[in-house]
């Protein structure tokens, strides 16, 4: 049984995995925590991967190793190709060069060991939560099997109680959360959240961020997040990845690359008023083109 997000928030937060401790898939489930045993972490091998539309380049030669377990964030300015990433690595989009590896064999065409959230929820309004949760269930469950994984996955992000309710009767966070349950029900070796808290206020926001620390603290699940948001990659991710240009190229039309990769110090929950984030904040606003005294 996997414990409810109300008694989480905060404090497994605090016990967040780094990749070292998540365990590697195969390894004996004895030597799991509760609640990982049946959850996959997989490794994500990008090399030179690259993607144009018509004969305009968009991305290019993105070579990158991402780890079990690890939770990569993905900045960039509007339009630099995050998405076009993060849709690449799901196999939702089949058009890129290079090679995306995903526990050593290429992605496939809407690929089952990945899931996909959205900044809007995406949610069916004339279903259920229960029943929105289930449609991400995977088709070899039995019903029982299905009905139980969706209770327990309610259970995790906090919406126990609403699971009869429609869309319209919760609010944005908590569609948000539904959302995230219904990518989760597959039990992904991969999560790609595109701008998932995006369109949520700013104190939702917050809770929402403690919740998916909690989420991967459950399922150690590897986890590639695209947010505009310089703070929210701070705190959530191992890794920073800043897309842009290439300080040495000169021509824009080239295409985005890898412009900055960091490593972010320290367990989560971080402290956000730490020198040491404060200085990495200042260089990924600088990679993103805003000026250090306007923030
Ligand atoms: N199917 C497509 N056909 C043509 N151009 C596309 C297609 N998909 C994306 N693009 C273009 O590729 C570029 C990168 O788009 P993408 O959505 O990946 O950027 P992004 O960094 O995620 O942007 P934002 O931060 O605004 O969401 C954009 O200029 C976009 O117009």
């Amino acid at each position: 049984m996997i414990s409810p997000a109300s008694t989480l928030t905060g404090t497994a937060a605090a016990t967040s995995a780094s990749p070292a401790d998540s365990p590697r898939p195969g390894a004996p489930a004895a030597e799991q925590p509760a609640g990982r045993r049946d959850y996959t972490s997989l490794d994500v091998r990008l090399s030179a991967v690259g993607r144009s539309f018509d004969s305009r380049t968009v991305l290019r030669d993105v070579s990158l190793q991402i780890a079990p377990g690890e939770v990569l964030a993905i900045l960039g300015s509007s339009g630099c190709g995050k998405s076009t990433l993060l849709r690449a690595v799901g196999g939702l989009d089949t058009g890129n060069t290079g090679e995306i590896l995903i526990d050593g064999s290429p992605v496939r065409r809407y690929d089952e060991r990945t899931a996909v959230g959205f900044q809007e929820p995406r949610l069916l309004p004339w279903r259920s939560i229960h029943k929105n949760v289930s449609l991400g269930l995977p088709r070899s469950l039995s019903k029982a099997e299905g009905r139980e994984r969706v209770d327990e996955l309610l259970e995790l992000v906090g919406l126990h109680d609403r699971a009869s309710l429609r869309p319209r009767e919760i609010s944005g966070g908590m569609a948000q959360r539904a959302s995230l349950a219904r990518a989760l029900a597959r039990r992904p070796g991969v999560l790609l959240l595109d701008e998932p808290f995006g369109a949520l206020d700013a104190l939702t926001r917050l809770k929402m961020q403690d919740l998916l620390l909690d989420l991967h603290a459950e399922t150690g699940t590897t986890v590639l997040l695209v947010t505009h948001d310089v703070d929210e990659a701070l705190q959530l991710a191992d890794r920073v990845l800043l897309l842009g240009q290439d300080p040495a190229d000169t021509d824009p039309a080239e295409g985005a690359t890898i412009a900055r990769l960091l490593r972010v110090p320290g367990q989560r929950p971080r402290d956000r008023a730490s020198a040491e984030l404060a200085a990495l904040r200042s260089e990924l606003f600088s990679g993103l083109g805003v000026d250090s005294h306007s923030h």
